[in-house]
C-alpha cells in the first residue's frame, strides 16, 4: 500500500480568465475524488521559482513562472474515491493525471480530460498534478505544511 493522496493546482488561468466556472470545476473533482485540503493564494516569483525548480533551465520557465504568479491558484489535496489499494498501477497520483490530461494543448483536446476542456495553450493547461509519490509528498508540504503529519498515513 502506497502513498494515498496527490496534489493538485487550479492554474491562475482558471482563476483569472474563467473563474465563473470554480463551481463546476469542484464539482467535476469530487465526482472522483475527495477533497482533503483546498486554499487559494497567490504565488511569489520566489515561491513559483522554488517549486518548479527542476524545470529551471528549460525553454519555458520564466514563462511558467510569470504564468503561475499573474493570478491566484487552488491547490488542494486529492484522494481518488475509488481506490481502496494504492499502489503503482492504481493511485491517486495516477488518476488525478489521467483526469486532468496530456500537459501539451493538442495532444490533450484529443481526449476528455480537464485540460483538453479549460486549458488555452502547452503553458496556461489549468491544472497541475503531482508527478510521483516523491512529488507529491514534496508538494503537499509546500502548500499544507501540517497535513502529512496530522494525517498519519
Ligand atoms: N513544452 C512546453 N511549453 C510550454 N509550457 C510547458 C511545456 N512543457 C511544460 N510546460 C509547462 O510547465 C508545467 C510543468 O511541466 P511538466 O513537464 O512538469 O508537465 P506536467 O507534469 O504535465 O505538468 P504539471 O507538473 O503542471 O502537472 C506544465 O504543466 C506546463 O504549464
Amino acid at each position: 500500500m502506497s502513498f494515498k493522496y496527490t496534489l493538485a493546482i487550479i492554474k491562475p488561468d482558471i482563476l483569472v480568465k474563467q473563474n465563473q466556472k470554480i463551481p463546476k470545476i469542484l464539482e467535476l473533482i469530487e465526482s472522483k475524488f475527495i477533497i482533503h485540503e483546498k486554499k487559494q493564494l497567490n504565488l511569489t516569483i520566489e515561491q513559483a521559482e522554488q517549486f518548479y525548480s527542476d524545470h529551471r533551465g528549460r525553454f519555458f520557465y520564466e514563462r511558467l513562472v510569470s504564468f503561475m504568479t499573474r493570478g491566484p491558484i487552488i491547490p488542494l489535496i486529492l484522494s481518488d474515491k475509488s481506490i481502496t489499494d494504492h499502489d503503482k498501477t492504481s493511485s491517486s497520483i495516477k488518476s488525478w493525471r489521467d483526469f486532468i490530461g496530456p500537459t501539451h494543448r493538442d495532444k490533450a483536446r484529443e481526449v476528455d480530460c480537464l485540460r483538453g476542456t479549460f486549458g488555452s495553450s502547452d503553458t496556461r493547461n489549468a491544472f497541475h498534478g503531482s508527478g510521483s509519490e516523491e512529488e507529491a509528498i514534496k508538494e503537499i508540504l509546500f502548500f499544507f505544511p501540517n497535513f502529512i503529519k496530522e494525517k498519519k498515513n
